[in-house]
Protein backbone atom coordinates (compact mmCIF):
# COMPACT_ATOMS: atom_id res chain seq x y z
CA UNK A 1 0.00 0.00 0.00
CA UNK A 2 1.40 3.21 -0.45
CA UNK A 3 0.55 6.88 0.07
CA UNK A 4 1.35 9.35 -2.32
CA UNK A 5 0.89 12.96 -1.54
CA UNK A 6 -2.44 12.48 0.68
CA UNK A 7 -4.03 14.99 2.93
CA UNK A 8 -6.87 15.19 4.71
CA UNK A 9 -9.23 17.65 6.74
CA UNK A 10 -12.18 17.03 8.84
CA UNK A 11 -13.89 20.30 7.88
CA UNK A 12 -12.79 23.61 5.49
CA UNK A 13 -12.00 25.77 8.74
CA UNK A 14 -9.93 22.81 10.52
CA UNK A 15 -6.77 22.34 10.27
CA UNK A 16 -5.38 19.32 8.03
CA UNK A 17 -5.32 16.17 10.13
CA UNK A 18 -2.68 14.99 7.41
CA UNK A 19 -0.93 16.94 4.53
CA UNK A 20 1.09 15.98 2.22
CA UNK A 21 1.90 12.43 2.98
CA UNK A 22 3.68 10.21 0.70
CA UNK A 23 4.74 6.95 2.64
CA UNK A 24 5.08 2.97 1.24
CA UNK A 25 3.50 0.35 3.44
CA UNK A 26 6.04 -2.94 3.24
CA UNK A 27 5.00 -6.28 4.67
CA UNK A 28 5.87 -6.91 7.87
CA UNK A 29 4.83 -5.64 10.78
CA UNK A 30 4.84 -1.75 11.12
CA UNK A 31 4.07 0.30 14.54
CA UNK A 32 2.38 3.51 14.26
CA UNK A 33 3.62 5.75 17.17
CA UNK A 34 2.87 9.97 17.31
CA UNK A 35 1.18 12.39 20.08
CA UNK A 36 -2.48 12.69 20.22
CA UNK A 37 -3.79 14.32 17.24
CA UNK A 38 -1.29 13.28 15.12
CA UNK A 39 -2.91 11.99 12.42
CA UNK A 40 -2.63 8.08 13.51
CA UNK A 41 -6.27 7.66 13.56
CA UNK A 42 -7.04 9.20 10.26
CA UNK A 43 -3.85 7.79 8.43
CA UNK A 44 -5.34 4.08 9.40
CA UNK A 45 -8.87 5.08 8.48
CA UNK A 46 -7.62 6.60 4.77
CA UNK A 47 -5.61 2.79 4.47
CA UNK A 48 -8.81 1.62 5.48
CA UNK A 49 -11.03 3.25 2.60
CA UNK A 50 -13.16 4.68 5.59
CA UNK A 51 -11.67 7.95 4.47
CA UNK A 52 -10.75 9.24 0.79
CA UNK A 53 -8.41 12.09 0.17
CA UNK A 54 -8.52 15.50 -0.10
CA UNK A 55 -5.61 15.18 -2.32
CA UNK A 56 -3.39 12.60 -3.27
CA UNK A 57 -4.19 8.64 -3.29
CA UNK A 58 -3.89 5.93 -1.76
CA UNK A 59 -3.22 2.89 -3.34
CA UNK A 60 -2.73 -0.67 -2.93
CA UNK A 61 -0.24 -2.43 -4.70
CA UNK A 62 -1.54 -2.47 -8.65
CA UNK A 63 -5.15 -1.39 -8.22
CA UNK A 64 -6.71 2.09 -9.61
CA UNK A 65 -6.05 5.40 -7.78
CA UNK A 66 -8.79 7.07 -5.28
CA UNK A 67 -10.29 9.75 -6.68
CA UNK A 68 -9.90 12.99 -4.99
CA UNK A 69 -12.89 13.44 -2.00
CA UNK A 70 -14.44 16.63 -3.81
CA UNK A 71 -14.84 15.14 -7.38
CA UNK A 72 -18.02 14.49 -7.95
CA UNK A 73 -20.03 12.77 -8.75
CA UNK A 74 -17.79 9.92 -7.56
CA UNK A 75 -17.03 7.38 -10.71
CA UNK A 76 -17.57 3.44 -10.37
CA UNK A 77 -13.67 3.04 -10.32
CA UNK A 78 -13.63 4.35 -7.13
CA UNK A 79 -16.64 1.81 -5.66
CA UNK A 80 -14.59 -0.93 -7.17
CA UNK A 81 -11.83 0.03 -5.45
CA UNK A 82 -12.84 1.14 -2.01
CA UNK A 83 -14.21 -2.45 -2.60
CA UNK A 84 -11.51 -4.12 -3.24
CA UNK A 85 -9.76 -2.54 -0.43
CA UNK A 86 -12.45 -3.37 1.72
CA UNK A 87 -11.60 -7.42 1.00
CA UNK A 88 -8.03 -6.88 1.19
CA UNK A 89 -8.22 -5.10 4.60
CA UNK A 90 -9.55 -5.52 8.19
CA UNK A 91 -9.86 -2.79 10.19
CA UNK A 92 -10.30 -2.73 13.67
CA UNK A 93 -11.16 0.73 14.92
CA UNK A 94 -10.15 1.93 18.37
CA UNK A 95 -13.70 1.51 20.26
CA UNK A 96 -14.81 -1.81 19.74
CA UNK A 97 -18.40 -2.00 20.36
CA UNK A 98 -20.67 -4.78 21.49
CA UNK A 99 -23.59 -5.52 18.56
CA UNK A 100 -26.81 -5.07 20.71
CA UNK A 101 -28.31 -8.76 21.26
CA UNK A 102 -25.85 -10.76 19.60
CA UNK A 103 -22.94 -13.21 20.66
CA UNK A 104 -19.70 -13.26 20.01
CA UNK A 105 -19.80 -15.62 17.32
CA UNK A 106 -22.63 -14.04 15.34
CA UNK A 107 -20.93 -10.02 16.02
CA UNK A 108 -18.06 -11.63 14.12
CA UNK A 109 -19.90 -13.48 11.39
CA UNK A 110 -21.87 -10.34 10.46
CA UNK A 111 -18.52 -8.84 10.01
CA UNK A 112 -17.68 -11.49 7.59
CA UNK A 113 -21.44 -11.24 5.78
CA UNK A 114 -20.44 -7.12 5.74
CA UNK A 115 -17.69 -8.08 4.05
CA UNK A 116 -19.53 -9.60 1.07
CA UNK A 117 -18.84 -13.21 2.78
CA UNK A 118 -21.72 -15.98 2.13
CA UNK A 119 -23.51 -16.25 5.26
CA UNK A 120 -22.59 -19.63 5.64
CA UNK A 121 -19.22 -19.37 5.17
CA UNK A 122 -19.30 -16.46 7.48
CA UNK A 123 -20.72 -18.62 10.33
CA UNK A 124 -18.13 -21.36 9.96
CA UNK A 125 -15.03 -18.77 9.95
CA UNK A 126 -16.05 -17.03 12.53
CA UNK A 127 -15.62 -19.72 14.85
CA UNK A 128 -12.37 -20.44 13.35
CA UNK A 129 -11.13 -17.20 14.13
CA UNK A 130 -12.54 -16.46 17.41
CA UNK A 131 -10.44 -19.46 18.07
CA UNK A 132 -7.34 -17.61 16.47
CA UNK A 133 -8.33 -14.82 18.97
CA UNK A 134 -8.27 -17.07 22.26
CA UNK A 135 -12.08 -16.22 22.41
CA UNK A 136 -13.68 -20.15 21.51
CA UNK A 137 -14.69 -20.52 24.71
CA UNK A 138 -16.73 -17.24 25.11
CA UNK A 139 -18.05 -17.43 20.88
CA UNK A 140 -21.85 -18.04 22.48
CA UNK A 141 -22.05 -15.59 25.04
CA UNK A 142 -23.80 -12.08 24.66
CA UNK A 143 -21.34 -9.30 23.13
CA UNK A 144 -22.47 -7.15 25.69
CA UNK A 145 -21.56 -9.59 28.09
CA UNK A 146 -17.47 -9.67 27.54
CA UNK A 147 -14.67 -7.68 29.63
CA UNK A 148 -13.76 -4.81 27.47
CA UNK A 149 -10.22 -6.80 26.84
CA UNK A 150 -12.07 -9.80 25.29
CA UNK A 151 -14.28 -7.01 23.36
CA UNK A 152 -10.68 -5.84 21.62
CA UNK A 153 -10.44 -9.71 21.04
CA UNK A 154 -13.52 -9.42 19.50
CA UNK A 155 -12.53 -6.95 17.14
CA UNK A 156 -9.85 -8.20 15.99
CA UNK A 157 -11.54 -11.45 15.34
CA UNK A 158 -14.07 -8.88 13.23
CA UNK A 159 -10.97 -7.51 11.31
CA UNK A 160 -9.70 -11.36 10.87
CA UNK A 161 -12.92 -12.85 9.37
CA UNK A 162 -12.68 -12.43 6.00
CA UNK A 163 -8.54 -13.83 5.58
CA UNK A 164 -7.73 -9.89 4.97
CA UNK A 165 -3.77 -9.74 3.36
CA UNK A 166 -3.40 -6.50 5.53
CA UNK A 167 -4.39 -5.37 9.28
CA UNK A 168 -5.05 -2.27 10.11
CA UNK A 169 -5.32 -1.58 13.79
CA UNK A 170 -6.18 1.74 15.81
CA UNK A 171 -4.77 1.67 19.08
CA UNK A 172 -6.24 -1.91 20.15
CA UNK A 173 -4.80 -2.33 23.81
CA UNK A 174 -5.61 1.30 24.77
CA UNK A 175 -6.75 1.48 28.21
CA UNK A 176 -5.91 -2.60 29.07
CA UNK A 177 -3.79 -3.29 32.09
CA UNK A 178 -0.48 -4.49 31.61
CA UNK A 179 -0.90 -8.32 31.59
CA UNK A 180 -3.95 -7.98 29.10
CA UNK A 181 -1.48 -5.82 26.54
CA UNK A 182 1.13 -9.00 27.02
CA UNK A 183 -2.34 -11.26 25.97
CA UNK A 184 -3.73 -9.26 23.24
CA UNK A 185 0.32 -9.10 22.18
CA UNK A 186 0.74 -12.83 22.05
CA UNK A 187 -2.59 -13.01 20.01
CA UNK A 188 -1.26 -10.85 17.65
CA UNK A 189 2.31 -12.46 17.24
CA UNK A 190 1.02 -16.11 16.62
CA UNK A 191 -1.57 -15.21 14.14
CA UNK A 192 -2.27 -17.85 11.72
CA UNK A 193 -0.54 -16.16 8.49
CA UNK A 194 1.09 -14.01 9.83
CA UNK A 195 -0.39 -11.04 8.20
CA UNK A 196 0.83 -7.90 7.33
CA UNK A 197 0.05 -5.47 10.04
CA UNK A 198 0.19 -1.62 10.89
CA UNK A 199 -0.89 -0.94 14.27
CA UNK A 200 -1.05 2.33 16.21
CA UNK A 201 0.00 3.01 19.84
CA UNK A 202 1.36 4.72 22.50
CA UNK A 203 2.88 1.83 23.89
CA UNK A 204 6.83 1.88 22.56
CA UNK A 205 7.65 -0.16 25.44
CA UNK A 206 8.38 -3.64 23.97
CA UNK A 207 8.43 -2.54 20.17
CA UNK A 208 11.14 -4.51 19.06
CA UNK A 209 9.10 -7.81 20.16
CA UNK A 210 6.34 -7.56 17.94
CA UNK A 211 7.30 -4.78 15.01
CA UNK A 212 9.94 -4.86 12.51
CA UNK A 213 8.96 -0.91 10.76
CA UNK A 214 8.25 2.19 12.47
CA UNK A 215 6.02 4.96 11.22
CA UNK A 216 6.41 8.15 13.64
CA UNK A 217 3.59 10.47 12.53
CA UNK A 218 3.84 14.52 14.04
CA UNK A 219 1.50 17.45 13.24
CA UNK A 220 -0.08 15.73 10.44
CA UNK A 221 3.11 14.33 8.65
CA UNK A 222 5.55 11.29 8.46
CA UNK A 223 8.44 12.29 10.17
CA UNK A 224 10.12 8.74 10.58
CA UNK A 225 9.83 5.79 8.75
CA UNK A 226 12.17 2.98 9.02
CA UNK A 227 12.97 -0.15 11.14
CA UNK A 228 12.90 -0.11 15.20
CA UNK A 229 16.67 -0.61 15.47
CA UNK A 230 17.21 2.55 13.72
CA UNK A 231 14.43 4.17 15.59
CA UNK A 232 16.28 2.93 18.87
CA UNK A 233 19.64 5.27 17.39
CA UNK A 234 17.58 8.00 17.34
CA UNK A 235 17.30 8.80 21.27
CA UNK A 236 19.13 11.44 22.86
CA UNK A 237 19.62 10.87 26.07
CA UNK A 238 22.59 8.25 25.78
CA UNK A 239 20.47 5.68 26.48
CA UNK A 240 20.22 3.35 23.30
CA UNK A 241 17.45 1.20 23.26
CA UNK A 242 15.00 2.86 24.70
CA UNK A 243 12.02 3.80 22.05
CA UNK A 244 10.51 6.47 24.38
CA UNK A 245 13.09 8.83 24.16
CA UNK A 246 13.91 7.63 20.56
CA UNK A 247 9.89 8.44 19.19
CA UNK A 248 9.64 11.88 21.78
CA UNK A 249 13.06 13.20 20.28
CA UNK A 250 11.39 12.61 16.91
CA UNK A 251 8.40 14.41 17.59
CA UNK A 252 10.06 16.95 19.47
CA UNK A 253 12.44 17.83 16.07
CA UNK A 254 8.68 17.99 14.49
CA UNK A 255 8.09 21.14 16.52
CA UNK A 256 5.03 19.73 18.30
CA UNK A 257 4.85 19.09 22.23
N1 LIG B 1 -14.10 13.27 13.37
C1 LIG B 1 -13.31 14.33 13.46
N2 LIG B 1 -13.80 15.57 13.26
C2 LIG B 1 -12.99 16.67 13.31
N3 LIG B 1 -11.68 16.61 13.58
C3 LIG B 1 -11.14 15.41 13.80
C4 LIG B 1 -11.92 14.21 13.75
N4 LIG B 1 -11.11 13.16 14.00
C5 LIG B 1 -9.88 13.67 14.20
N5 LIG B 1 -9.90 15.01 14.08
C6 LIG B 1 -8.74 15.91 14.19
O1 LIG B 1 -7.76 15.50 13.24
C7 LIG B 1 -6.45 15.55 13.81
C8 LIG B 1 -5.79 14.17 13.73
O2 LIG B 1 -6.56 13.28 14.55
P1 LIG B 1 -6.28 11.72 14.64
O3 LIG B 1 -7.41 11.12 15.42
O4 LIG B 1 -5.99 11.18 13.29
O5 LIG B 1 -4.95 11.69 15.52
P2 LIG B 1 -4.29 10.49 16.33
O6 LIG B 1 -2.84 10.58 16.09
O7 LIG B 1 -4.96 9.21 15.99
O8 LIG B 1 -4.61 10.88 17.83
P3 LIG B 1 -4.88 9.90 19.10
O9 LIG B 1 -3.57 9.27 19.44
O10 LIG B 1 -5.34 10.87 20.16
O11 LIG B 1 -5.94 8.93 18.69
C9 LIG B 1 -6.62 16.08 15.24
O12 LIG B 1 -6.41 17.47 15.22
C10 LIG B 1 -8.06 15.77 15.57
O13 LIG B 1 -8.58 16.70 16.48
Amino acid sequence: MSFEGVSYSYGKRSRPALTDVTWTFHAGRTVLLGPDGAGKSTLLRLAAGELVPDAGQVRLDGDLPSAPRRRWPPRPPRHRTLARRAAVTGWMPQEVRPAPGLTAREQVAYAGWLRGMERAEAWERAVTTLHDVGLSADAGRPASALSDEQLRRVGLAEALVHGPRLLLLDEPTAGLDPAQRARFRDVLKNLPGDPAMLVSTHQVDDLDELYDQVVVVAGGQVRYAGSVAQLLEHGRDGRPGRAESAHLALVADAGDP
